[in-house]
């Protein structure tokens, strides 16, 4: 008997399924012998069902998504909300500050200050300056105490990639994050999409929740002014205006600067700001736009004013960088054109923008722009630079196309400041452009002893309220209600008195050494920034700042005497290169021209002159060509 067949293990039941089952599920025949082998279980039996189950997940999958997408459209609101906006800064930092954006189990989580989402710094920078605040309230008045060690920065939280539900009065919204696969070349903070959805087909309450996230935005940077910069749009070469920071406003009062300059310039834009002065200007066909130019020596105000201007009008400061590599007359053009109605533009150092002088070769840049007028990799403008002659990236006929063309928003304030009105083109400030000049100049007796009031005055907040005594009048439970207000009145009154004697006499004292130190200062030397700078050195010691002031003086000049010899040095030596090189080139010149001679002579120089040409003769020929 043959037993060889009885112990043989039964054949697999698998057979000429197996293939076509592999085909399907690659590596079925394997699993389904392995579980056979040790199991005994026949995975062929079970395939009709593990179809079904199969079939029955995919049309589940298809119909869920069917039917939410039914309910999508059909009976949801949904918000987009696209990331290269503002108001996706917005909603991020009111969605961080959310209970479910805190319990959020799979969550994105920011750190550091220059990260590329605005939201972030904005959530840190508000976070560190509530910390200062603390910081200020809790440190006490002795100044030479070691300062806290301060604890390590918060972390800042938001809901990662998928849907995430919360209720917003009482309305069910969900919060949704995905990632965008068209844009898989994109990093992916900006592949990223945001929306926001609600159940009905009316969108109100998401538009409400917008708003409550732009006022929650804004209601931090009250008497703030906030700076916007030129940056590419997140993922693209296109240039968009990008907020950088927020400062608190500078009060108008603390730039210093002659009073009747003061008023007019702050008269004049009141006017211009009026909402009647549109219509105005509209009704006779004047382009609704006003230009400053703020001129003077370095450090004497012209930055502080521009952003004083903008806190006092409460409008928005764009900065533009014209000798940003990135920068050419498209990206102007487009910059320009998506500013706000009101706002106020600052050119600064407008003399060192590298603007060619000439009107007359715009053709060139606008050729080389035109070859490239896309794909500006961030900060490198191929090409663009070159066709400048003066090194910038614009010219100065692009400039006054974008500063009075159509593009350009009507409504704002344009200001300019330079160091060196001379150097500038007489078509830049002509009126139309510059409306209205203003001289900044360096630091005379008046402005010396305003600048030294200004930072030796005591103002509120300075330091922390001292603590308050006991009411003596709570405790004397005798007196009536009545007579122990009018105690209390009187009280407040004594002190709100001799506090006002206190700070009366402070005022004077610190006037009269400001007098003091204005006499040791000489008139028109140095630039308000220069004398800010000494004072902060003791910014506690007013007397000390008056007894030293005399030896800053003399150390000054020195140093600025320094300085000038070094530029005459400088100025001297790049002459001489310059004449060196303009010699060295004259003489490959005058070289090559000789070989070229040699090489046709003599049949060239006969048919010159008919006769070989002398020695003397080429020499004379030289001398005239140097
Ligand atoms: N007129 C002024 N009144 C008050 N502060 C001033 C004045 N001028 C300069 N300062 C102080 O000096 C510093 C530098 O001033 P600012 O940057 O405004 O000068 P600037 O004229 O714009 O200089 P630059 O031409 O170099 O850009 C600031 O901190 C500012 O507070």
């Amino acid at each position: 008997m043959d037993t060889t067949n009885m112990t043989e293990e039964p054949a697999s039941p698998l057979g000429q399924q197996s293939a076509l089952l592999d085909a399907l599920f690659p590596g079925f025949s394997l699993l389904s012998s392995a579980l056979y082998t040790y199991t005994r279980i026949d995975l062929t039996l079970y395939i009709p069902l593990i179809l079904v189950v199969i079939g029955l997940t995919l049309a589940l999958k298809y119909f869920h998504s069917y039917v939410w997408e039914l309910l999508d459209s059909s009976f949801m609101s949904t918000a987009d909300i696209r990331v290269d906006d503002e108001i996706y800064s917005m909603v991020m930092a009111w969605v961080a500050k959310q209970g479910f954006a805190r319990r959020s189990r799979r969550f994105v989580v920011n750190a550091n200050l220059s990260s590329r989402n605005w939201y972030v710094m904005w959530a840190s920078r508000h976070k560190e300056e509530e910390e200062e605040e603390e910081e200020v309230e809790d440190s006490g008045l002795d100044l030479l105490a070691k300062p806290k060690k301060k604890p390590p920065k918060k972390l800042n939280y938001t809901p990662s990639f998928g849907t995430h539900y919360f209720w917003f009065k009482g309305r069910l919204v969900m919060f949704k994050r995905y990632e965008k696969r068209a844009q898989s070349f994109a990093s992916i903070s900006e592949r990223e999409e945001v929306a926001l959805s609600t159940f009905g087909r009316d969108p109100t309450i998401l538009k409400e929740l917008l708003d409550e996230c732009q006022a929650s935005f804004t209601r931090q940077d009250e008497n703030k002014t906030l700076i916007y910069r030129g940056a590419y749009k997140p993922g693209t070469t296109e240039p968009a205006w990008s907020r950088c920071m927020s400062r608190v406003s500078r009060p108008f009062s603390t730039v210093v600067l002659d009073e009747t300059i003061k008023k007019s310039l702050l008269e004049d834009m009141r006017d211009y700001l009026h909402p009647h002065t549109r219509r105005w200007y509209s009704n006779r066909g004047i382009p609704y736009r006003r230009g400053y130019l703020l001129y003077g020596p370095p450090g004497t105000g012209k930055s502080s004013l521009s952003f004083a201007i903008a806190g006092y009008f409460d409008l928005k400061i764009y900065i533009v960088s014209l000798n940003s590599t990135a920068m050419n007359e498209e990206n102007l053009g487009t910059l320009f054109s998506e500013l706000p109605k009101a706002c106020v533009v600052l050119l600064e150092d407008i003399d060192t923008a590298g603007l060619t002088h000439t009107r007359e070769k715009p053709e060139v840049i606008e050729t080389a722009a035109a070859a490239q007028p896309t794909a500006i990799p961030a900060g490198v403008t191929p090409g663009v630079p070159t066709a400048n002659s003066s090194g910038g990236r614009i010219s100065l006929s692009a400039l006054l196309n974008v500063l009075d063309g159509v593009a350009s928003q009507e409504g704002r304030i344009l200001i300019m400041t330079t160091n060196h009105i001379n150097k500038l083109d007489e078509a830049l400030i002509r009126p139309g452009r510059v409306d209205m000049r203003v001289p900044f100049s360096l630091a005379d007796t008046a402005i010396i002893s305003t600048i030294f009031r200004g930072i030796y005055a005591t103002l509120e907040g300075d330091y922390p309220a001292t603590p308050k005594k006991a009411n003596s009048v709570e405790s004397t439970s005798l007196l009536s209600e009545r007579a122990a207000a009018a105690q209390r009145a009187l009280q407040a009154k004594a002190v709100a008195d001799e506090k006002a004697h206190k700070a009366a006499v402070e005022e004077a004292r610190i006037a009269a050494l400001g007098e003091a130190f204005a006499k040791v200062i000489p008139s028109g030397e140095f630039s308000p920034a220069e004398i800010q700078g000494y004072l902060l050195k003791y910014k506690r010691l007013p007397d000390q700042a008056i007894t030293n002031a005399a030896a800053w003086v003399v150390k000054k000049r020195a140093e600025k005497l320094k300085q000038v010899e070094k530029e005459r040095e400088k100025e001297e030596k790049e002459k001489a290169d310059q004449e060196k090189a303009q010699k060295e080139k004259l003489k490959e010149k005058t070289e090559s021209k000789e070989g070229s001679e040699a090489m046709t002579s003599p049949t060239s120089t006969t048919s010159r002159s008919g006769t070989s040409t002398p020695s003397s003769e080429k020499e004379a020929d030289e001398v005239v060509v140097v």
